[in-house]
């Protein structure tokens, strides 16, 4: 059997629940051989983040190029970019080695309130990235910083997409982790003529670190196994409702999801 390759290119977290460390375990249980060019190394439990350590520019790119070289990616997602100099290296690279399956996590701030991206930096995530995503899949608080208005009805999150897809993005998922829709949880896809909403029970819990980089991951592997957009979100709905339901309960703070729940299901 013949293996998709996809590439994420983001932080570390050391707690293990987000970041590369998401990423990687959620494409190895959906079956994706994953790779991994690291922006930055964080200092990371479930209580928060206690350190940043930036890689240099030279080290990101070494890592991209190294990857392309000799296992060429069919997607990749970028989670954690720090600032602008590597949004703009990133995009860079997607240009080069003309990477049409790309998925954005707009990731800005971690569920402790640590920030993960420069402010400056939100404008060139706009400018140079955007327009280059296949798929770009911003939680609320995101979706308000990236489009400048208040993200939460149901109909701001369709009027934010359709904001998003003029900017450039060819297909936006807007998370609705963070809404107050009671006790549903209501994600919504938009491909430039269509929304198709992804609905779930809203678990109780804290236990919810990494979600949106492994909901983002899934979707990343679905789409270099070949799957369409609508199906890739519909599994990695599956996948990170499965994730929280059968929650590890590890740590004293925002615990991690379980990124073997959905094969053990
Ligand atoms: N308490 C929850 N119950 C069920 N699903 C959830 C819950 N929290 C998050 N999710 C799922 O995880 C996805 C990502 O979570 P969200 O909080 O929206 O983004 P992020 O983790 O990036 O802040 C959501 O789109 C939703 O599908
Ligand atoms: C290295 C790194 N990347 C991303 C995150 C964000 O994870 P989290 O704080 O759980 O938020 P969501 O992934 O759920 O949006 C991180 N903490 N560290």
């Amino acid at each position: 059997m013949k293996y998709a390759r996809a590439l994420t290119i983001a932080g570390s977290d050391s707690g293990g629940g987000a970041g590369i460390q998401a990423d990687l375990k959620t494409f190895q249980e959906l079956g994706v051989f994953g790779m991994s060019a690291l922006t930055a190394v964080t200092a990371q439990n479930t209580l928060g983040v206690h350190g940043v350590y930036p890689m240099s520019l030279e080290a990101l790119e070494n890592q991209i190029d190294a990857v392309a070289a000799d296992l060429p990616p069919a997607a990749i997602k970028t989670g954690m970019l720090f600032n602008s100099d590597m949004i703009e290296l990133v995009a860079r690279k997607v240009k080069e080695y003309d990477w049409n399956q790309v998925v954005i996590d707009p990731v800005m701030v971690a569920k402790g309130g640590q920030s993960l991206l420069q402010e400056e930096a939100v404008e060139a995530l706009i400018e140079q990235l955007l327009p280059l995503s296949y798929v770009i899949t911003p939680n609320l608080p995101e979706a308000e910083a990236l489009v400048g208005m208040s993200v939460q009805t149901i109909e701001d999150r369709k009027l934010a997409a359709k904001k998003l897809h003029q900017k450039g993005a060819r297909h936006v998922v807007i998370k609705g982790g963070h809404g107050k829709e009671g006790d549903q949880v209501i994600d919504l896809l938009f491909d430039g003529e269509n929304f198709t909403e992804f609905e779930s029970q809203r678990i109780q819990t804290k236990h919810t670190h990494g979600t949106g980089c492994t909901y983002a991951a899934a979707i990343t592997a679905e789409i270099a196994k070949g799957k369409s957009v609508k199906d890739a979100v519909n599994t990695a709905k599956q996948f990170i409702q499965a994730a929280i339901e059968h929650t590890l309960e590890f740590g004293e703070g925002h615990g991690p999801t379980n990124h073997w729940a959905y094969n053990e299901k």
